[in-house]
């Protein structure tokens, strides 16, 4: 166990479809640290750079496409072991297929325009949280 930082992200749906209350509070209710917040509008350079290992997927501009519908609330959230469990909290990837209870399996659905909305990002390992929080928090 060791205290640890992670990102969250929620994205545009999530933003659009006012759930940052709701994912902040699944977070605090959890006993875990806001120990930042606010609301950002990505740039493409930023989000070459978070998402730099899929600059070359097929969906990359569906990808910035969909991450620029809106602003997203950027959030660094902080407490023991708390990588793993955000990131548990997010879901499978497809919103279809992620479980009930977690923030994707509750808030995220299919759309018809057949673009991949999946509500929130949460990062993959103490390593990426580094990573991607000097991307969207170049301040602190
Ligand atoms: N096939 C796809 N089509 C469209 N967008 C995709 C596709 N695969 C991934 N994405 C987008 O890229 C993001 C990052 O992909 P990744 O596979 O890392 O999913 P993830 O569930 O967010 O992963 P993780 O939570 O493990 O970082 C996804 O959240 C999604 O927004």
């Amino acid at each position: 166990m060791s205290e640890q930082r992670t990102l969250v992200l929620v994205k545009p749906d999530g933003v659009k479809a006012q759930h940052i209350g709701d994912i902040i509070a699944r977070i605090e209710h959890k006993g875990y640290k806001i120990e930042a917040l606010k609301m950002i509008n990505a740039t493409k350079e930023q989000l070459a750079k978070h998402y730099q290992d899929k600059v070359n997927a097929p969906f990359f501009p569906e990808l910035v496409s969909y991450m620029q519908e809106g602003p997203i609330a950027g959030i660094i959230v902080a407490g023991t072991n708390v990588v793993p469990i955000i990131h548990k909290m997010a879901g499978a990837t497809n919103p279809g297929e992620a479980d009930w209870g977690t923030v994707r399996g509750d808030f995220g659905r299919e759309w018809p325009d057949g673009n991949l909305r999946n509500v929130i990002h949460t990062s993959d390992s103490p390593s990426e949280a580094d990573r991607e929080i000097e991307i969207w928090f170049p301040e602190l």
